[in-house]
C-alpha cells in the first residue's frame, strides 16, 4: 500500500509513521476534529496525550511504539473501528474502556505483554477480529459473549485451556482460530490445530460424555536422534523392554521405526531415526513439535581432541532440532561408556559436551543480540522493525538442553535408572508441559477399535485403507457422528498414531493406520545403498516392467551422474518391498507404485514433501517440442516433466557436483546483482535442495547441480548457490546485469526465488536469516542491509527503497537498482 507522505496529506488522512514522535504533534491537535485515519506506527509514542479530541477517527495505527500503558483517552473514539496496537509494551488494559467502543471491529493487540484481559472487554460488541498472539495471557474467559467475534489469534500466550462457551455451536460466529505454542491440555494443542471444528466437537463429547468420563492422558512422542552407530535403536528397544537389548550391525535403522510403550502411566510413542544423512531428508516431515528428543552420543568414540566430532556428533543434531522446534526439549544419552577407559574419562568427556552445549546455545544468543543492537543502530530502526520483532521472537524460545545420562546400553541397571530418568522429567511439569492432555473418552475408544480392526484382519496388517471403507468399519463400533470421528481421526494423525494427509490431494482419501509401512516406503527410494539396489534388481523383475538388463545400466548412470531416478526403476523397487512385506493386493500395489501412465501415491509423496521433482529423461531432441515462430507471441515452454509418469524424478540431494550448472552460468562479474541471505545458526539440513524444488517447480528451465542451481526464465537467468561451510552460511542469489529498462523483470525472478524461501523457512522457526548486498566497488567489504522484506505479500517490495542512490560504509555510491528491489520507472513518474 503506498501512502501519502508527510507533505501535502488531507486534513483526514494523516501519515505520521517513521517520524520519531515522542507526543502528539500540535499541528494534528489543532486540525484533531477532522482526522479521519491516523498512522502513528513505528514512532517513539509512550503517551497519547490529546488523542480524545480526534473524535471522528475511524483508523488509529499505534503499532511499534513504546506504549506501557493502555491510553485511557482511546475510549472517547466512539466512532473507531480499527485499532492497531501491536509491537509495544503494554501491560495492561483498564476496565471501561471497549464498552464505549461500539463500532470497533478490528483489534491487534499482539506482541505486548498483557498477563490478562478487562472483563468488559465482551461488551465490545462489534469485534469481528482480534489479534492477542505474543503476550502472557492465562486465559481467554473475557472474551466469552462476543456476539460476531470471527477471527481470533491468541498464539504464543501461557494458555492451558479454552474456555468451552467461546465454542458452543449456535452462540460463536468464530470461523478461524489460532492458538500454537500454548501449553494447552483442554482441549491440547494437537486439537486446537484443527482449527473451530474440531474444537467445537472436542467440547461438545466433553458435554456428552459427562464430566466424570474425561481421561487425563500422558502421551509423549520421543524421538531418537543422533549419529549413525550411536545406540538408537539400542535404546529405543531396551527402554522398551526393560532389559538391555543388543542390536546386531547388520540389523541398522534405515528410514524411521516407531515403537510404543507405558512407563509409569506414561504412554511413549517411541520414533527412531536412522542416523546416516542420507535419511535425514526424511526425517524432516516427521520431527515434528512437543516430543521429547533423546540425543545420543556414543562416548567411546568422543574425541575432545576434535572439533569436528563436537561438530557431527552433538553440534549438527542440535542445530537441527532447534531450527525446526525451536522449544524442545533434549536429553542427551552417552551411550557405549562401558567401552571407555574408566569413570574418569566418562566424567571428563560429558563435561566436555555439556560445556559445549551451554556456549554454544550461549553464543547463539549474544549472536541474536548482536544482530538486534546492529539494527537498532540503524539511522532509521523503524525500518527494521518487523527483522527485529522476529529476532525477539527467536531469542524467547528456549531450548531445554537437560544433563547428559552416561550409560551402559548392556547393563541392566543403566536401562533401569535412564527410564526413571526419563519419567520424573517427563512428570515434571516445568520441563515438559504438554505431556499432559484432557481427553473425552472417545479419543481412546476411536484408537481402540482402529486397533482392534487391525487385529481382527478387518484392515490389513500393512494398514493402508480408504477413509470411506475406514469411516464404514468404524461407525457400527461407536456411539459418535461422523464429524467427531474425522475430528478425532484428525488428533491421531497430529500425535503420531496414524497418517492421514487430508490436505494433500492425491491422498486425501488413503489413511495410513501403520505410519511405519509409510516409512518403509520412503525408505525405498530414499536410502543409502540405493545404487546397490539399483544393480541388484534381477532380469524377471526388469522384464516385468518392460525393460532390459541395459535400461539397468542407464539407471545406474542417470543416477550416479545425474541424480534421477527412472521412474520404471521405482516401480520394481517399491513393488519388490510391498511384496516382502506381504502384500499382494495388485490394485493397492499399483496405487502405491503408479504405472506407465500413471503416477503412484509414494511419489506424490515425496514430490509434495520436496524431496524430489520430476525431470526429464532421453533423448535431449524432443520431436513432439513445439516450433519456436519468431513474432509468435505465445510460446509455451515444453514441460515433458510434469505428469510424465515414464520419466524419471530428480533428486537434488544425490547429485556429487556443479559441473553443469557452472558451464552454463559462466563467469561472475563485479557488476552482477548479487544478494546473501545469511542463516543462523547454519542453513538447516535439506533447506537448499527443497529451495531448488520449490524454485524448479515454477522455473521448468532450469539446472540443477549438489549446491547450485541456474533458473531461466525468458532470457533471464538466476543462480542460486549454498554455501553452509565454515563461516557465515548463505545463500547466494545472483544474475547478470540487466540493460537500465529490464531492472524491473530482473528484481521479479529474484523476488519469485526470495519468496519461495521466505515460504519454506517457515518450516524451520528457530531460524533466523538477514539478507545484504555487497557493495560493488572492487575490494570494498561494505555492504548494503535490506530493510523488511520478509512480509512480500503485504508490502510491496518495491517500495523497499526510495533513494536513488546509496552510500556505503566506505563512502561508494550506488545506484539502488543494482542494490535493492527498486523500480526505477515507477518512482520517477511518482516523482518521488
Ligand atoms: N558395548 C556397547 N555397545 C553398544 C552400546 N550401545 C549400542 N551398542 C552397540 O552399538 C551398535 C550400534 O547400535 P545401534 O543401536 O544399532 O545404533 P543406531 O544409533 O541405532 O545406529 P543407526 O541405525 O545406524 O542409526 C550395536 O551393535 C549395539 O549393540 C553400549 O552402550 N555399549
Amino acid at each position: 500500500m503506498s501512502r501519502p507522505n508527510g507533505t501535502g496529506q488531507s486534513k483526514k488522512d494523516w501519515d505520521l509513521s517513521g517520524k520519531k514522535l515522542k507526543s502528539l504533534p500540535q499541528s494534528l491537535l489543532e486540525q484533531a476534529e477532522e482526522a479521519r485515519r491516523l498512522d502513528l506506527q513505528r514512532n517513539k509514542l509512550r503517551q497519547l496525550s490529546g488523542i480524545s479530541n480526534l473524535v471522528h477517527l475511524r483508523e488509529l495505527n499505534l503499532s511499534r511504539n513504546e506504549l506501557v500503558d493502555f491510553p485511557l483517552e482511546i475510549r472517547s473514539l466512539k466512532l473507531l473501528e480499527r485499532l492497531y496496537m501491536n509491537q509495544n509494551n503494554i501491560k495492561v488494559i483498564p476496565e471501561d474502556i471497549f464498552p464505549h467502543l461500539g463500532k470497533l471491529h478490528f483489534l491487534k493487540l499482539s506482541t505486548n505483554r498483557l498477563p490478562k484481559l478487562p472483563l468488559d472487554l465482551s461488551q465490545c460488541h462489534s469485534l469481528t477480529y482480534l489479534n492477542l498472539s505474543n503476550n502472557c495471557l492465562k486465559d481467554l474467559q473475557a472474551l466469552v459473549g462476543l456476539p460476531k467475534l470471527k477471527e481470533l489469534l491468541v498464539e504464543r500466550n501461557s494458555l492451558t485451556e479454552l474456555p468451552a462457551q467461546l465454542f458452543q455451536k449456535g452462540n460463536s460466529e468464530l470461523t478461524l482460530f489460532k492458538a500454537t505454542g500454548n501449553p494447552l491440555r483442554t482441549p491440547p494443542e494437537e486439537v486446537c490445530d484443527g482449527g473451530v471444528r474440531d474444537i467445537q466437537s472436542y467440547f461438545a463429547m466433553m458435554e456428552e460424555e459427562g464430566p466424570d468420563t474425561h481421561t487425563t492422558a500422558w502421551t509423549v512422542k520421543t524421538m531418537f536422534l543422533g549419529s549413525s552407530m550411536a545406540g538408537k535403536s539400542t535404546l529405543c528397544r531396551s527402554l522398551n523392554k526393560g532389559v538391555p537389548m543388543r542390536v546386531e550391525e547388520e540389523d541398522r535403522t534405515e528410514g524411521i521405526e516407531i515403537s510404543e510403550m507405558e512407563m509409569e502411566g506414561v504412554r511413549f510413542l517411541f520414533w527412531d531415526f536412522a542416523g546416516q544423512e542420507e535419511y535425514y531428508l526424511t526425517h524432516h516431515v516427521f520431527i515434528t513439535p512437543r516430543a521429547l528428543v533423546i540425543l545420543a552420543v556414543d562416548l567411546a568414540s568422543y574425541n575432545m581432541e576434535d572439533p569436528q566430532s563436537y561438530k557431527e556428533k552433538v553440534c549438527f543434531w542440535i542445530n537441527n532440532i532447534q531450527l525446526r522446534v525451536p522449544a524442545s526439549v533434549v536429553l542427551l544419552v552417552g551411550t557405549h561408556c562401558d567401552q571407555c577407559q574408566d569413570q574418569d574419562e566418562v566424567r571428563e568427556k560429558k563435561r566436555h559436551i555439556e560445556e559445549n552445549v551451554r556456549v554454544m546455545l550461549e553464543e547463539r544468543k549474544e549472536v541474536l543480540q548482536l544482530q538486534q543492537k546492529n539494527l537498532k543502530d540503524n539511522a532509521d530502526p523503524s525500518l527494521f522493525s518487523e527483522q527485529m520483532s522476529e529476532l525477539d521472537r527467536l531469542m524467547e524460545y528456549h531450548l531445554q538442553v537437560l544433563e547428559l545420562v552416561p550409560i551402559d546400553c548392556t547393563k541392566h541397571e543403566d536401562i533401569v535408572k535412564l527410564k526413571e530418568h526419563i519419567v520424573r522429567h517427563i512428570l515434571t511439569k516445568d520441563t515438559f508441559p504438554c505431556a499432559e492432555r484432557t481427553l473425552p473418552k472417545s479419543y481412546k475408544e476411536v484408537e481402540l477399535a482402529i486397533h482392534d480392526l487391525v487385529g481382527q484382519n478387518q484392515i490389513p496388517q500393512h494398514g493402508i485403507v480408504s477413509f470411506d471403507d475406514l469411516l464404514s468399519d468404524l461407525i457400527p463400533h461407536l456411539e459418535l457422528g461422523e464429524e467427531n470421528v474425522h475430528s478425532i481421526l484428525r488428533y491421531l494423525h497430529r500425535i503420531g498414531i496414524i497418517v492421514w494427509y487430508e490436505e494433500i490431494p492425491a491422498l486425501k482419501d488413503r489413511v495410513f493406520v501403520q505410519p511405519s509401512f509409510l516409512i518403509s516406503l520412503f525408505k525405498t527410494i530414499v536410502r543409502h545403498d540405493l545404487v546397490k539396489q539399483l544393480e541388484a534388481i534381477p532380469r524377471d523383475a526388469l522384464r516385468q516392467e518392460g525393460n532390459l538388463l541395459v535400461h539397468r545400466g542407464t539407471w545406474v548412470d542417470d543416477f550416479r551422474e545425474k541424480g534421477t531416478l527412472h521412474n520404471a526403476a521405482t516401480r520394481i523397487l517399491v513393488r519388490r518391498e510391498l511384496r516382502r512385506l506381504g502384500l499382494d493386493d495388485e490394485d493397492l500395489v499399483e496405487e502405491v507404485v503408479g504405472s506407465k501412465t500413471k503416477e503412484g501415491t509414494l511419489l506424490s509423496l515425496l514430490q509434495h514433501f520436496e524431496v524430489c521433482l520430476p525431470a526429464k529423461v532421453g533423448s535431449p531432441l524432443n520431436p513432439a517440442a513445439p516450433e519456436f515462430k519468431p513474432g509468435e507471441k505465445q510460446w509455451k515452454s515444453s514441460n515433458l516433466a510434469r505428469g510424465d509418469t515414464d520419466g524419471a524424478c530428480l533428486f537434488p540431494s544425490y547429485l556429487q557436483d556443479n559441473r553443469m550448472v557452472v558451464q552454463m552460468w559462466g563467469e561472475d562479474k563485479l557488476d552482477d546483482i548479487n544478494v546473501y541471505v545469511y542463516f543462523l545458526p547454519e542453513v538447516p539440513h535439506g533447506f537448499f535442495h527443497r529451495l531448488i524444488i520449490k524454485t524448479c517447480s515454477l522455473y521448468p528451465t532450469h539446472w540443477i547441480g549438489k549446491d547450485h542451481c541456474l533458473l531461466s526464465s525468458g532470457d533471464k537467468l538466476v543462480l542460486m548457490r549454498e554455501d553452509n561451510k565454515d563461516g557465515d552460511p548463505y545463500i547466494q542469489i545472483r544474475c547478470k546485469r540487466p540493460e537500465t529498462s529490464e531492472f524491473r523483470r530482473s528484481w521479479d525472478l529474484f523476488l519469485s526465488v526470495m519468496y519461495k524461501l521466505v515460504v519454506l523457512s517457515r518450516q524451520w522457526p528457530g531460524l533466523s536469516q538477514h539478507v545484504h548486498t555487497p557493495c560493488k566497488e572492487k575490494g570494498c567489504t561494505a555492504y548494503f542491509v535490506w530493510r523488511d522484506w520478509q512480509d512480500l505479500t503485504e508490502t510491496d517490495i518495491y517500495d523497499l527503497v526510495q533513494e536513488e542512490k546509496q552510500l556505503c560504509r566506505n563512502g561508494h555510491t550506488r545506484r539502488t537498482e543494482l542494490l535493492f528491489p527498486k523500480d526505477p520507472v515507477i518512482n520517477k513518474s511518482e516523482g518521488k
